[in-house]
């Protein structure tokens, strides 16, 4: 799994830039889409070959108890729990203050790796002025300059020094072993444990791993049709730890990292509520994560014909970013479309692992540029050569030319509707990728 690093801190401290720095090195799949909602609180970071998930949380005054100050303070707390490493973010210009005290007060007493940040550090790595944060007794303090990118490199070392080189820590990525690593998300009541107790009431269950730790995911490993699945980390069997008690029914930590250790993830969407700003929260980090997607619409029997056609435009609508993902209507309460759920996911799985190869998606590229030239931008026309699979779930295409800049988001877009339809892929994005060559005087003539 992923590990979890908390920014936690004053107001004004930067905590917010010192995010914005650490998630912006992982290139989004794709681009800005209308009706995507992006959480700025949450994001994916990435250091040389190991990912990580950051969250930032509102400024955090500890003693607080009253309206929004109190809501924060107890986010705050839940994200501190749910990490693995807390950065303390304190501000160098500013000086150590009463309120840092009673939060680093707070931070010891939560049994947790603190690593302590000094903000706005920029030039000032070797001050005095690092030495009185000592007194927090948190250690040595790292100074930083989050919005000149000083520092950050060895802060982040340092907080991920732990999680060194274990691949387990960091999920093996994706794997194709036959078995479909499958999350199912949707926010509470959606019905998550009912379909998942329909689902092993019915199907071979192989084995099921209560988690030792918060860290540990729950697995379920299940078998239909000789075809092999493993749920991961689902809210619902949870519940029935008793060590799980506690924790809040909804956790967007715990729900980016069964996405980014799944496969294949199942986006429930409860029929009689609609397309909610949660579902399309949780939906924009399935996009983001480049996991193959399957929606299945939930408690289809609860609403009349009418709605149905609401609905179904409303879902449209509102996840026209994932329109890659098969849309299924089913009811986990009276067992219907259950059949059709477990065709999609095995289909959407077999996309997102398929094997394309050199000459046919060179021939693709070259029969889709001979239907629709690119548009000629500036002195050169974008000419690509050829192209040739660079990964999988999701499928990765790289296609190599000349002034591949000038390739438009539109073009792009039609390259991968080619792609898609000649491989028939559904449920999972495909990536593309262009490489020009460096100099395009050097091929100048042929
Ligand atoms: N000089 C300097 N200023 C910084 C640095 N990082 C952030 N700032 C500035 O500090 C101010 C606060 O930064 P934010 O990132 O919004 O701080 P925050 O802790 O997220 O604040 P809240 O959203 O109120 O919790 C902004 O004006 C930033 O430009 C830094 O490294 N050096
Ligand atoms: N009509 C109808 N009700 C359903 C269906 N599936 C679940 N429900 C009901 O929806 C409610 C919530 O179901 P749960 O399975 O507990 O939902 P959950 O997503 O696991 O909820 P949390 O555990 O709170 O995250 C229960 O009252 C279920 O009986 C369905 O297909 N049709």
């Amino acid at each position: 799994m992923k590990p979890v690093i908390a920014l936690v801190g004053r107001p004004n401290v930067g905590k917010s830039t010192l995010f914005n720095r650490l998630t912006k090195t992982r290139d989004a799949i794709v681009a800005d889409f209308a009706g995507l909602t992006r959480d700025r609180h949450y994001g994916d970071g990435r250091l040389g070959d190991r990912d990580f998930i950051v969250v930032d949380t509102g400024g955090f005054e500890p003693d607080s108890t009253t309206g929004i100050v109190k809501e924060m303070a107890k986010q705050t707390r839940q994200a501190v729990a749910e990490a693995d490493v807390v950065v303390f973010v304190v501000d160098i210009r500013l000086g150590l203050s009463a309120q840092d005290q009673d939060i680093a007060r707070y931070l010891r007493t939560a049994n947790k790796r603190i690593l302590l940040a000094v903000n706005k550090a920029e030039g000032m790595s070797d001050s005095p002025l690092l030495g009185e944060f000592h007194e927090l007794g948190l250690g040595e303090p790292h100074p930083i300059s989050s919005a000149h990118g000083q520092g950050i490199r060895s802060l982040l070392e340092a907080a991920l020094e732990p999680f060194d080189k274990t691949e387990e820590e960091f999920g093996a990525g994706p794997q194709e072993d036959g078995v479909i690593r499958l999350a199912v998300a949707g926010r509470p009541n959606v019905g998550k444990s009912t379909l998942i107790n329909t689902w092993l009431g019915e199907e071979r269950l192989v084995a099921f791993d209560m988690p030792g730790t918060t860290r540990d995911a729950i697995a379920v490993d299940f078998e239909r049709h000789g075809q092999k699945f493993k749920l991961i980390d689902t809210a619902g069997l949870r519940r029935k730890g008793k060590v799980f008690e506690a924790i809040e029914k909804f956790s967007v930590v715990k729900t980016l990292q069964a996405i980014s250790d799944a496969n294949v993830v199942l986006l429930l969407v409860d029929a009689t509520q609609g397309v909610s700003e949660q579902d399309a929260h949780i939906a924009g980090y399935v996009l983001d994560s480049g996991r193959a997607v399957v929606i299945a619409v939930n408690k289809w029997d609860a609403i009349d014909s009418y709605q149905r056609e609401q609905l179904q435009r409303s879902i449209e609508q509102r996840l026209a970013f994932l329109k890659f993902a098969p849309i299924l209507n089913i009811s986990a309460l009276k067992r219907q479309g259950l059949g059709p759920l477990w065709d999609a996911l095995a289909s959407a799985y077999s996309s997102a692992f398929k094997k394309m190869t050199t000459p046919v998606l060179t021939r693709l590229i070259q029969e889709a540029t001979q239907h629709q030239t690119p548009k000629r931008i500036g002195a050169f026309r974008p000419k690509m050569r050829y192209a040739h699979q660079g990964g999988m779930n999701p499928p990765i295409v790289v296609i190599h030319g000349n002034s591949l800049e000038g390739i438009t988001d539109v073009y792009k877009r039609y390259l991968e509707g080619r792609i898609r339809d000649h491989y028939k892929l559904v449920g999972t994005p495909l990536k593309i990728e262009l490489r020009s060559s460096k100099n395009p005087f050097d091929e100048k003539g042929d």
